[in-house]
């Protein structure tokens, strides 16, 4: 903690403000990080005039988001909740209350459930198989875009989830939405420039905001037309949710039309390119370690053999498999700053006074790398750390958040790490890797694109060989 100042005020004092908005840079991830090696693991910053909570350690986020998880539950309200998330009527962005409480468990009982993980099953396998056959039919030998590869099938296999279908349209309106909810907007730091708008942010929002909303229009129409015929045979999300429209177990929520539209960008924004990303970093860090790849292939090929395809029954004996999942997300969590909080309550943390509406920012990407957590070189990429370690994804162990956690941690866990399972051990199981000719493991680019889910910033080119031995 830092120093308390020498001079307190009567009642608990203030964290001293030790950074303000230009501190942040264009990784704030990593900008914050260093400050905190400086000013320590709980920090006050002013951004803007937005008075901001950084917690930068396992001890630290276990104080804030378990002993004092109830007074920063909520979420600041920001422009592209406000624009994009109908009057911030869904669930991430939203404020706590009654309102959130209710759409929760909705989500958490009706949409996001083991049984709706499994009812994707089929979908998912006939998904990753497709890719597989379509990145064998490049006859081998040739240079495949793993990125591209990765994204397209974890959007195809969201979209069918969500809507049952796409579209090329939808993909350039979803990004676009993505793009500008995932940008640092000025305008929610210093208000009074909203006015001016000076990155064009609320322009955009507003124009692709109209965009989605046609969009939504048209496919929860073409939804409730066929739900007649459907007879209670929920295909996708939309499905489910229509037929809670006149149910009488929508848990409290008025499911309307807007409440519909918002919760489908909710489930898109947080679905679509956090499991992606997640994918293609742990291909990265396995290129450039090629023992855990030798690893994670060869127990592969020990508890499913070379003649058949992995199908998700495998992935719970897939315990090195579990293992690179768990040390991607510690060096690579795709959301570093988690989503940001605020506080609900006047609160009084190690001594220190932090008031209502204060900005909690919680850096997984720096807790991940924090030397009294991870003991060895905690920036050196090795599954093995979690060999014989009880440390899960589940948000109980807060030197791993990447999922969050307490009462807004990530209700899409299962569904997440299922695709995430799924994805990666099929490509590893079905394909030799190889960098294309001329590219050494040390050449690989590892630097980070900053938006609502941090990928890597150049594409992963790979060369593919077919391993198995049938079709
Ligand atoms: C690898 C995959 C994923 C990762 C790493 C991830 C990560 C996160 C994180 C860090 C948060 C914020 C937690 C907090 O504030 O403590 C979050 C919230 C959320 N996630 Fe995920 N997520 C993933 C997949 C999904 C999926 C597949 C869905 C649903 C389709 C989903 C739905 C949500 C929702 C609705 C919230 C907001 C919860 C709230 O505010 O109450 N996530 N996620």
């Amino acid at each position: 903690l830092l120093k308390k100042p020498s001079k307190l005020p009567p009642g608990p004092p203030s964290l001293p403000i030790i950074g303000n908005l230009h501190m942040l840079g264009s990784l704030p991830h990593r900008a914050l990080h260093q400050l905190a090696n400086v000013h320590g693991p709980i920090m006050h910053l002013k951004l803007g005039l937005v008075s901001t909570i950084v917690v930068s350690s396992a001890d630290a986020a276990k104080l804030f988001l378990k002993t004092h998880d109830a007074a920063f539950c909520s979420r600041p309200k920001t422009q592209a909740s406000e624009v994009m998330s109908y009057g911030r009527k869904a669930m991430a962005f939203s404020e706590y209350g009654p309102r959130w409480r209710s759409m929760r468990k909705l989500c958490t009982l009706e949409l996001l459930t083991i049984a709706k993980v499994e009812m994707f099953g089929g979908m998912r396998r006939e998904e990753v198989r497709r890719v597989v056959e379509e990145i064998r039919g490049g006859g081998g030998g040739e240079v495949v875009d793993l990125t591209w590869k990765v994204d397209k099938l974890v959007e195809d296999m969201t979209v069918k989830m969500i809507f049952g279908s796409g579209g090329v349209e939808f993909r350039r309106i979803v990004d676009e939405a993505l793009k500008v909810a995932g940008a640092f907007n000025l305008n929610d730091f210093v208000p009074f420039l909203k006015v001016l708008d000076l990155q064009g942010l609320g322009r955009r929002m507003k124009r692709v905001s109209k965009e989605l909303d046609a969009l939504f229009n048209q496919v929860i129409d073409q939804h409730m037309r066929s739900a007649k015929e459907n007879h209670g045979n929920h295909k996708d999300f939309i499905d489910i949710m229509i037929s809670l429209m006149d149910s009488d177990c929508a848990h409290d929520v008025q499911l309307d039309l807007d409440t519909i539209k918002a919760l489908l960008l909710d489930l898109l924004a947080a679905g679509l390119d956090s499991t992606a990303t997640t994918v293609t970093w742990a291909f990265a860090e396995l290129i450039k370690h090629p023992f855990a790849m030798k690893k994670a292939q060869e127990e592969l090929k020990d508890a499913i053999g070379l003649d058949r395809m992995v199908e998700e029954k495998d992935l719970v004996n897939l315990e090195y498999l579990n293992m690179v999942i768990k040390e991607t997300m510690r060096l690579h969590p795709v959301a570093p700053l988690l989503v940001p909080r605020e506080s609900i309550e006047d609160v009084i943390v190690n001594d220190y006074h932090i008031p209502k509406k204060s900005r909690l920012i919680i850096n997984a990407w720096a807790i991940g790398r924090d030397p009294k957590a991870w003991s060895g070189d905690p920036e050196e990429f090795d599954p093995s750390r979690f060999a014989n370690s009880d440390i899960d994804l589940s948000g109980h162990y807060f030197e791993l958040i990447p999922f969050g956690a307490g009462r807004r941690g990530c209700p899409g866990l299962q569904m997440g790490l299922r695709s995430v399972q799924l994805v990666l051990g099929q490509l590893l199981h079905c394909f030799d890797w190889e960098l294309p000719d001329g590219v050494t493991p040390c050449d690989l680019d590892m630097g980070e694109k900053f938006g609502l889910a941090v990928a890597r910033a150049e594409h992963l080119l790979m060369k593919p060989t077919y391993r198995l031995k049938s079709t």
